[in-house]
């Protein structure tokens, strides 16, 4: 149950064209109103974030995108529980999560978001196998449970034959689909991504927004991303741009 009691019609309209949204509040899995982000170093004060309000439903894919230094990464991080937003509020999947303690915090990301980045973020010296087990480790699943889900995971992906392969051999769209499985250890909720396209070529490129797609389609996880593939925009349910930290227009 979300407990915040903004109405969603108190939304600035987004832009002409976009029909003004009414979800039902049980129909949410990522809600964060009006956040502002205020970074202070010294006597040095910057507002990366202003008023930002922001909704997905289960299942929906949505895009953050914009120019660099617009504030993606910090409103990802924010609405990741990584960092603490200096105003407003963020809910996943019903719960509150700014105000949480760090260990909660930890623990809610743990069980709840599987992350992504650009840079793949594999042991090298661990097999595709090994890489996806570590993390099902960490998430309390052992021995041979963890074996055998890494390996469930990895023919998720289409990596099934790669088991074996160290990081090394293996292609970066490659890469980055044993970091999605590695991701969806645990069965998150969530899927959070920080410019997964941006180190691959075309077709690698592809594959992996294709697999993000389907999770969201046909496992109804919540993917948000941050992104400036311009690809990916036709598979997306939403498109929120930022512009100097604030919503410039969000196409539904
Ligand atoms: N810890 C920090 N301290 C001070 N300023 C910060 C901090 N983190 C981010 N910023 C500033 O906040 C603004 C937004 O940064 P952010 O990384 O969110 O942008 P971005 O849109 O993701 O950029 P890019 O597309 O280049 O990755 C930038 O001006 C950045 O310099």
């Amino acid at each position: 149950m979300i407990a915040y009691q903004t109405p969603v019609a108190a939304y600035s309209p987004p832009t002409a064209a976009a029909a003004p949204t009414f979800l039902p509040r049980t129909a949410l899995a990522i809600t964060a109103k009006n956040i502002g982000m205020t970074f202070q170093s010294g006597a040095e004060r910057y507002q990366a974030l202003k008023q930002v309000d922001l909704e997905l439903r289960h299942g929906e894919m949505q895009l953050l995108m914009g120019p660099s230094g617009s504030g993606k990464t910090t409103l990802l991080s924010i609405l990741a529980g990584i960092m603490t937003p200096t105003e407003g509020s963020v809910h996943l999947l019903g719960e509150e999560i700014t105000g949480l303690s760090r260990s909660k915090l930890a623990q809610f990301r743990l069980q709840n978001i599987g992350f992504i980045f650009q840079g793949f973020n594999l042991f090298p010296a661990l097999t595709a196998l090994e890489n996806v087990e570590v993390a099902l480790h960490i998430k309390g699943i052992r021995k041979h449970a963890a074996t055998e889900q890494a390996h469930v995971l990895l023919e998720q992906v289409g990596l099934a034959e790669k088991a074996n392969q160290l990081p090394r051999d293996l292609s970066g769209g490659q890469k980055q689909r044993v970091a999605i499985a590695r991701a969806l250890g645990g069965e998150p909720k969530l899927i959070m991504a920080d410019e997964p396209t941006a180190a691959l070529d075309s077709h690698n490129g592809y594959a992996v927004i294709e697999l993000l797609h389907r999770l969201a389609k046909e496992q109804n996880r919540t993917v948000l991303m941050v992104t400036h593939d311009p690809r990916i925009v036709d598979f997306a349910d939403r498109v929120v741009n930022l512009e100097d930290g604030t919503v410039k227009e969000k196409d539904f």
